[in-house]
């Protein structure tokens, strides 16, 4: 070791030394004291407050921090260092901060020093402080061990900027199977979205690898700890597009200290909310369509069920139909209970369109309902004749039920199937609406509901109906949503939560080069933007910089991408060169050998989680059933699939969206499996980007024009 760095690893080690024994004494402390299970309210916050506590700490205790910044604030005579951690530590006696949390405004500065001498800022509560960097340390504890000390930058020294020494070797690591939190590298760009103020819906454009899904979450632990006054974490919601994927992502809350964030698939969030009164049409079927090879292709246009029914048009339409039965569905007639006794329908019409009129549709329905059964109760107080009182009472019973028939009630299900009924439509339903939706998908959706199934695009419009029956109950509100993979969100679904969300606090991330589900997804971002008119209502960010895969790795997948024919933005790599991506020609008759011999390659190799991703389920599922016949322990991942396990996958390119594998194997990329369209080029860029250190591919008979002779030794 040279003596500088020796001296510095000295320093750092005794600085560990005293903080640890800090946070142990700590710890000890609060180990004394018995929990509290008691009744008294006061005793209860005080208990809550030390389980906060004993919680930080145990995230303090193996790794109190992750780095220093030397800072010399203007006025002051000396620089003073900052030790940077996931939680903020201090000492109990002196009140002297330790360890300042990630999230804290001072520890911005450690994330924005990009290097040079000029002064910085940052933004505190009493206003902007501005001073001098002199030290920028990154530091690898791991159980107490001072693992590593690396300088990226000296004030003085001959860096101009600051080195991305750090950040290569955390990107040189191995995957398993959980996305991992990332402290201690967060880049600016980065951070200036997991900062961005609270009441603005953020979207963000990043290429594939650029850390969307990753900033997210560490956007959310950001935002529970600025407004730790006014947000709570049971009211932000993460939506993500299967089950697999949160489990994939679920490591890193907990490992930022963060609990109770809902997270769900919006499938689920609204049958939920509908009781589970319909279901999903099996997803299998569905992608096998959309993403079929051969002459019957679908053609994903504008007229595709996925984009009419997620279209806002679609919403106002549906609004046309819910104002119908607002207008017209109440009975024109006055109610009779009996003969001699007569309710004017005037009289029950001011109730519903004025007394009621701030109530949700159902909700004053169910009103006027009661209010009439009241008026029954009092008109038949006033009859004395018992026997008379008694056929009345009768007879009212039975015309109340015919009313109610004639006004029934109605689930969101109910009213939705009512939209679309060829026959037999209400009277407050005309004909005529029904030719505003196309024929092909009037049928195809018949034929669903029939089987009380709904596709996917119907969950958006359900949901809303339901908000307009029921409305929405304060417990229902988010404070923050996150919308992941939102290039395959339709604007009428975030149009539906934003009408929950307070605030209009959003962050919607994705990426329109990975936009492979475009039957339903959006084609500009401009779609969701304009649902957050106003000023200051919406903000967007762009990520370019893709820090997944090495360069050799973007530089191919980036011809993929620009074969498209859809305007692009290339991801920028960072600078780290691995092996060049093989693209290797295979014999049809040992494409299945071939396989597997690259296969044992890669797991003999250094790899720890590889995947092999096929065009189609069939083709994966007979890779699959191959490699275990030869002895490879490997999972085969369906659309059904709810947990990532890791190690060796077996995949269609379709299901790989939001992961990543130290290696991977793309089969079949011939001229038939991957033609050169907007939606394979994307199929295909998805796959490519998975890899973080290895790429292969496998071709029979012609190669895929989308990677014919692309240079593959290229790495910018
Ligand atoms: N600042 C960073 N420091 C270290 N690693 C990072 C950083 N940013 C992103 N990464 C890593 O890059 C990889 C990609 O991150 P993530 O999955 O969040 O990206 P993404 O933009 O959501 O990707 P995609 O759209 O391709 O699914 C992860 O392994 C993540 O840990």
């Amino acid at each position: 070791m040279e003596p500088e760095i020796q001296s510095a690893y000295q320093e750092e080690l005794q600085r560990l030394e005293e903080t640890a024994a800090e946070i142990d004494r700590q710890i000890q402390t609060l180990a004394g004291i018995p929990r509290y299970y008691g009744d008294d309210l006061t005793e209860q916050a005080l208990e809550n407050v030390r389980e906060s506590r004993r919680r930080s700490l145990a995230i303090a205790e193996h790794e109190p921090y992750f780095g220093r910044l030397d800072f010399q604030e203007q006025g002051r005579e000396h620089a003073q260092p900052l030790y940077i951690g996931k939680v903020g530590v201090e000492d109990d006696e002196t009140g002297r901060l330790l360890v300042i949390d990630w999230r804290a405004p001072v520890a911005s500065l450690f994330y924005s020093f990009t290097g040079g001498d000029d002064s910085i800022a940052y933004d505190s509560p009493d206003g902007m402080i501005k001073g001098l960097v002199y030290l920028k340390r990154n530091l690898v504890i791991r159980k107490q061990i001072l693992q590593r000390v690396v300088d990226a930058y000296v004030k003085g020294g001959d860096n101009l900027a600051v080195a991305d020494e750090f950040l290569l070797y955390r990107l040189e690591e191995n995957k398993d199977n959980r996305l991992r939190d990332i402290v201690s590298t967060i880049q600016e760009e980065q951070d200036r979205i997991i900062r961005a103020a609270k009441n603005t819906a953020l979207v963000i454009q990043g290429v594939a690898g650029s850390g969307k899904t990753t900033v997210a979450l560490h956007r959310l632990a950001f935002l529970l700890y600025q407004y730790r006054e006014n947000i709570r974490a049971e009211r932000m919601i993460i939506f993500a597009p299967n089950s697999m994927f949160l489990d994939y992502i679920s490591g890193v809350l907990p490992e930022l200290g963060v609990g109770g964030i809902q997270q769900t698939t919006y499938t689920d969030w609204v049958l939920d909310a509908l009781d589970r009164e319909v279901e999903l049409a099996d997803p299998a079927e569905r992608l096998a369509h959309w993403f079929q090879i051969g002459p019957h292709r679908p053609v994903a246009d504008d007229t595709a069920p996925g984009r009419f029914k997620g279209a806002v048009a679609y919403r106002t339409y549906l609004d046309r139909c819910l104002d119908r039965w607002e207008q017209d569905a109440l009975p024109a007639e006055d109610f009779e209970p009996w003969d001699g006794a007569r309710l004017p329908v005037a009289t029950i019409r001011d109730w519903f369109h004025t007394e009621y009129r701030h109530y949700p549709l159902m909700k004053r329905r169910e009103r006027v309902i009661a209010r009439l059964k009241r008026w029954v109760e009092m008109e038949l107080d006033k009859v004395w004749e018992l026997h008379l009182k008694k056929e009345h009472k009768k007879t009212a019973a039975s015309r109340l039920r015919a009313y109610q028939k004639a006004w029934p009630e109605l689930t969101p299900f109910g009213f939705y199937k009512l939209v679309f009924a060829k026959t037999k439509r209400p009277h407050w339903l005309p004909d005529d609406l029904l030719t505003e939706i196309p024929a092909a998908i009037v049928e195809a959706s018949n034929k669903l509901y029939k089987k009380k199934q709904v596709a996917l695009e119907d969950l958006a419009p359900l949901m809303h109906i339901h908000q307009r029956f029921q409305g929405i109950d304060g417990n229902d509100t988010f404070d923050h949503v996150v919308i992941d993979e939102a290039q395959d969100f339709s604007p009428f679904q975030v149009a539906v939560l934003n009408e929950r969300t307070r605030g209009g606090s959003f962050t919607i991330l994705g990426d329109l080069s990975q936009g492979i589900h475009s039957y339903q997804g959006i084609r500009d971002w401009q779609e969701f933007l304009s649902l957050f008119l106003g000023e200051e209502r919406s903000g967007y960010f762009r990520l370019d910089r893709s820090y997944r895969s090495t360069m050799e790795i973007i530089h191919f997948a980036n011809e993929v991408i620009a074969r498209s024919g859809d305007p692009v933005t290339l991801a920028k790599p960072v600078f780290r060169s691995g092996e060049p991506v093989r693209v290797e020609h295979v014999a049809p008759e040992q494409r299945l050998d071939a396989i597997l011999r690259t296969v044992r390659e890669l797991t003999g190799g250094t790899a720890d989680t590889v995947a092999v991703v096929g065009r189609t389920d069939d083709e994966c599922a007979a890779i699959h059933a191959h490699l275990r016949e030869q002895g490879l322990e490997a999972t085969l991942i369906t659309s059904k699939q709810t947990a990532y396990k890791g190690g060796l996958s077996v995949l269609p390119v379709y299901l790989t969206k939001g992961l990543e594998f130290d290696a991977v194997l793309i089969t079949d990329v011939d001229a038939d499996h991957y033609e050169r369209n907007a939606q394979d080029a994307k199929l295909l860029y998805v796959g490519c980007t998975r890899a973080l250190h290895q790429l292969h591919l496998h071709f029979s008979g012609d190669v895929s024009p989308l990677i014919e002779g692309i240079d593959t030794d290229a790495n910018v």
